[in-house]
């Protein structure tokens, strides 16, 4: 399956149709301290919006919730169920994305069959609280260089108060593509925000093949 490299965290439907409406192929839903049936119809809602422009839905945290709406997929922090074992409550056909600070975060993912990693924080951000510690650019070039030395080719998303001016950068020290949320949905406009990443994205792919 093709990993997206760009991934908009969203916590509500709208702002999932805006960035769609803008081309973003892939959507994940975060939502912290609902309950479970009020965070199903949310994800339900969304999931119909991605389902109406071919985006995938990827459900943070819970691979019940994912596994009962039939989202394409879940992300699974430290304090998430252990990824072997979300593999074997999905299934082999739905996405599982693992969160890695180090390199032994990411092979141990790697060998617990996730699809993707969400390696982060790039920097500090507000957005989620009780961050691991910061890895800078200088972090993902070492990682990045590690993972290919010891031969392991896994999509590798990076996270944590990214923004536009990033984006080349991180493609340059191998990074597969990015994962934002308030870089979006704080911008006075999250449709054009949206589209002046993918251009970014789709521009630094381009020169990486080159
Ligand atoms: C793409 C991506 N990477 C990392 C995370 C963080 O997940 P987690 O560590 O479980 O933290 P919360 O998002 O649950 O607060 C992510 N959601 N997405
Ligand atoms: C959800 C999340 N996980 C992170 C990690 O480091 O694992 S950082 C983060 C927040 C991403 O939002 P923003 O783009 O607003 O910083
Ligand atoms: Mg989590």
């Amino acid at each position: 399956m093709t990993i997206s490299s760009f991934h908009y965290i969203v916590t509500q439907p709208e702002q999932a149709a805006v960035a769609c409406s803008a081309g973003a192929d892939w959507i994940q839903l975060r939502l912290k301290n609902k309950p479970y049936e009020d965070w199903k119809a949310i994800a339900q809602e969304t999931l119909a919006v991605c389902q109406a422009s071919g985006a995938r839905l990827i459900i943070n945290d819970n691979p019940h919730l994912a596994g009962e709406i039939g989202a394409d997929g879940v992300h699974l922090g430290k304090e998430d169920m252990p990824l072997a074992q979300a593999r074997k409550l999905v299934g082999s056909e739905v996405i599982i994305g693992g969160t890695a600070n180090t390199l032994e975060d990411i092979v141990q993912h790697y060998q617990s069959g996730a699809d993707y990693i969400g390696l982060g924080p790039y920097r500090f951000t507000t957005t989620k609280e009780k961050l691991s510690p910061i890895l800078g650019l200088a972090g993902y070039k070492g990682i990045m260089e590690a993972l290919q030395q010891q031969g392991i080719s896994i999509p590798v998303i990076a996270i944590g108060g990214i923004t536009r001016t990033d984006v080349p950068l991180l493609r340059q020290v191998g990074v597969h593509g990015i994962a934002v949320s308030s870089a979006v949905s704080a911008a006075a406009d999250p449709a054009e925000q949206t589209r002046l990443f993918l251009t970014l994205l789709y521009e630094s792919i381009a020169d990486h093949r080159r």
